[in-house]
């Protein structure tokens, strides 16, 4: 192989996470530094992820990315913020078989070719700049030999998108938001892993896959600019409520976590309030992110089932709708539901709690069934990386 012909390269997998006691509003826009801390799960990657693959080879001349399939722009100041953190911590690098060396001086010069999926909508609230900027952190350090911890890392991601800090971690991760100015203390923490509480069943119901009309980050901006109640809430609400949510994630305490929740989420489903009232306990938590779309928790599968059969009453598909799309992720809970085709949907009782119902055919694109789920991981096999490894392009 000629001396300038090598590609090397890494493939790496990250999850999203769902935040269930948010992160809104940033004290230091450039370095991404909260108002509060933060407490999310994280979503099984087998069903929400980001697959990326990171490259460098003497051959290449500038820096570019690739994101689901279309060259995008790397010229952006967050995307430029976590390369310089990365380059700046690569360390010397030697592959003797196919006789490649490295300095961490060489590291500053040498190009990257980035090409990233996320098997789930970007921008429509579905967190995909939580796991697509952890996935790049994550893949880059492991290309550039960076001997940075996990936590150390999710600092780095924080400075691409703050929710991205998280997914630095499997199971439920708390972002401390930190005091220094310089955002060294601002870093993602594990609470428990994803085994810790594996009961737990997450349901997304997708209202609209299309680009949210505003950001997570002007949302929090402007909410930070004109709102007193934000400042009360950083102070004094949110503290409470994280000391109580990590006590209920340790003790697995679902009626804690749910109403814990459901009280940091900024909407209301009165369906779930019905059901958790006529239960006496909650069955349910729901959260909102930026967008439109819910996000369900429930205890067990058993209450999963339950749910879904409740969501699909109200919400069933278009009749010319593919059960097989309309519910994705863990089917199995479809089963247990005891649907196997549109006739079972259209056969439905309303919920004996909420026998008035209606039923709002199309209000929703589809359902994701999945779970709380582990952190990164390397995909060694060759097969799995998106670039080609003789032209260092997309494959
Ligand atoms: N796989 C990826 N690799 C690198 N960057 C990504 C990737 N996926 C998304 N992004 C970046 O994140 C941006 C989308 O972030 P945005 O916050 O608008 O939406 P979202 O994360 O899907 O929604 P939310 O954070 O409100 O849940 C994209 O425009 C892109 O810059
Ligand atoms: C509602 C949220 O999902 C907000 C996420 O905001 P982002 O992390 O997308 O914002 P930036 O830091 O500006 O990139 C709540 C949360 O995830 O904690």
């Amino acid at each position: 192989m000629a001396a300038d012909k090598w590609v090397l390269s890494v493939t790496a997998q990250t999850p999203t996470n769902i935040a269930v006691i948010k992160y809104w509003g940033k004290r230091d826009e450039e370095l991404i530094l909260p108002i509060n801390d933060s407490i999310s799960v994280t979503l099984d990657p087998g069903h929400l992820c980001t697959t990326t693959s990171v490259a460098v080879s003497p051959a290449f001349t500038h820096d570019r990315i690739w994101l689901n399939g279309k060259e995008v722009s790397l010229s952006g100041g967050r995307f430029q913020n976590v390369l310089r953190e990365i380059r700046s911590r690569a360390t010397d690098y030697e592959d003797e078989k196919r006789g490649i060396k490295i300095t961490k001086k060489e590291w500053e010069k040498l190009r990257v070719h980035i090409v990233s999926y996320n098997n789930f909508p970007t921008a429509a609230g579905l967190a995909s700049s939580a796991a697509g900027l952890a996935c790049l952190v994550f893949s880059l350090a492991k290309l550039m030999n960076v001997k940075e911890d996990h936590s150390q890392l999710s600092a780095i991601a924080r400075q691409g998108s703050g929710s991205a800090c998280r997914s630095l971690y499997g199971g439920f991760v708390k972002w401390i938001m930190g005091k220094e100015d310089n955002g060294s203390d601002s870093v993602a923490v594990q609470l428990a892993d994803e085994k810790h509480w594996d009961d737990l069943v997450v349901i997304i119901a997708v209202v609209s896959s299309k680009q949210k009309e505003t950001s997570s980050t002007s949302g929090m901006r402007d909410t930070v600019e004109t709102s007193e109640l934000i400042k009360h809430r950083a102070k004094e609400v949110v503290p409470k409520r994280i000391k109580e949510m990590e006590a209920a994630i340790a003790k697995r305490d679902f009626p804690s976590f749910a109403r814990l929740a459901c009280a940091d989420s900024n909407q209301i489903i009165s369906g779930v309030e019905k059901w958790n009232r006529h239960e006496g306990t909650p069955q349910v938590a729901y959260t909102f992110d930026a967008g439109p779309n819910a996000v369900l928790i429930s205890k067990d599968r058993k209450t999963a089932a339950l749910l879904l059969q409740r969501l699909l009453f109200q919400f069933p598909p278009q009749s010319d709708a593919d059960l097989n799309s309309y519910v994705i992720g863990d089917k199995t809970i479809l089963k247990d539901a005891g649907i196997e085709d549109l006739k079972d949907i259209e056969d439905l009782a309303p919920p004996p709690e909420n026998a008035s119902t209606q039923r709002c055919r199309g209000d929703v694109s589809y359902f994701i069934c999945t779970k709380p789920g582990r952190g990164p991981v390397v995909l060694a096999d060759e097969n799995q990386s998106l670039i080609n490894p003789e032209t260092g392009l997309p494959k």
